[in-house]
């Protein structure tokens, strides 16, 4: 992530995708009005300030190779440039007869930080690609806890505070290839994240637009649309599809909001990227009307589970709930 240099970048190194796409606004992280669209669930991006500084300066290839410690780190390896996130709880398996039947779309594999970064180095296009994506925790070597204790806590606990969100549960460190793209997924978290330089987001309300896995599928979150060729015959309303963009700049963090859906990518051509992100729990949520998109889309998400939970076979949901609706509240 040491960005001394001032990143420049050019459109060609963007990957085309056929939806428009407005800019997320951009505030100096002394600007009040950040709080002002938290407190509405709405993304912004907080500039020039010093909430992973440490990391920005000093975080290069060489030195998390030398600091990152001698455990085995988690990477996913991809045949394509897409890294579709999967939960391995709940595919079928023989301790697992209730899971899906499910082909992973890419490989975990546990490797000490210099294979995979001989992996990196050694990347010729064409070939498999990387991703490392690791807790940071106790098991990373001394230099990189003092760069975490040297975050800037007091500015994110504060952020914490104000809105009452709930713990933070972890900060993951990515290390990603150029290229490399994270599909639209949306997190049951909060998020501060010094991002891979493009993200593009949607808001809660684009949930038909995006048309998630359901919930008891390991690509639960995830979009099943793949925005590289949309089908459009089984996903037709992904063509109304509104959202929006951000590419980083050095010393940018972005929030996420909690249910906001989220396409991270890192630039073509633009070398390997180094990431941090903060999650928080979400904090109490007192239901007050009219109820917020983010909070339909935990409801939706709530009477999936129930009803996956009581019909056992989830291929009685839908006539359930079309029985439910059709003719009834449409
Ligand atoms: O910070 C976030 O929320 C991101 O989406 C960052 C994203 C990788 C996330 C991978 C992942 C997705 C779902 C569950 C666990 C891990 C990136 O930077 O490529
Ligand atoms: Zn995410």
């Amino acid at each position: 992530m040491a960005n001394s240099e001032k990143k420049q970048w050019d459109s060609s190194q963007l990957r085309k995708y056929d939806f428009s796409l407005e800019q997320i606004p951009r505030l100096h992280y002394k600007d009040p009005k950040i709080d002002e669209l938290i407190k509405q669930n709405l993304p912004v991006l907080i500039t020039d300030s010093n909430i992973v500084k440490p990391a920005i300066e000093k975080w290069t290839l060489e030195y998390l190779e030398r600091n990152l410690g001698s455990a085995g780190h988690t990477v996913y390896v991809s045949r394509n440039h897409k890294f579709k996130f999967y939960d391995d709880k709940k595919i079928l398996n023989k301790n697992n007869p209730k899971g899906v039947e499910f082909s992973p779309p890419t490989k975990r594999a546990e490797m000490k930080v210099f294979e995979f970064m001989k992996r990196l180095r050694e990347w010729k296009r064409g070939e498999k690609r990387v991703y490392l994506q690791q807790i940071l925790n106790s098991t990373v070597g001394p230099a990189i806890v003092e760069d975490y204790m040297n975050f800037d806590w007091r500015y994110v606990g504060e952020k914490k505070n104000k809105h009452n969100w709930g713990e933070l549960t972890s900060n993951l460190l990515f290390i990603g290839m150029e290229g490399n793209v994270t599909p639209c997924h949306y997190d049951e978290q909060q998020n501060f994240f010094r991002p891979n330089p493009r993200c593009i987001l949607f808001a809660p309300d684009q949930f038909e637009n995006l048309y998630p896995h359901p919930v008891h599928h390991p690509h639960d979150r995830q979009s099943m649309v793949d925005f590289d060729r949309p089908d459009y015959t089984k996903f037709p309303k992904f063509k109304n599809v509104k959202g929006y963009e951000t590419i980083v700049e050095p010393g940018d963090v972005l929030y996420i909001p909690i249910y906001w859906w989220h396409h991270v990518e890192s630039l073509m051509r633009g070398g390997p990227t180094i990431t941090v992100n903060f999650w928080y729990k979400a904090g109490p949520t007192s239901l007050e009307y009219p109820l917020r998109d983010h909070q339909k889309v935990s409801i939706m998400r709530n009477v999936e589970k129930m009803l996956l939970e009581v019909l056992q076979d989830p291929k009685e949901v839908g006539p359930l709930l079309r029985a439910m609706v059709l003719g009834r509240y449409n």
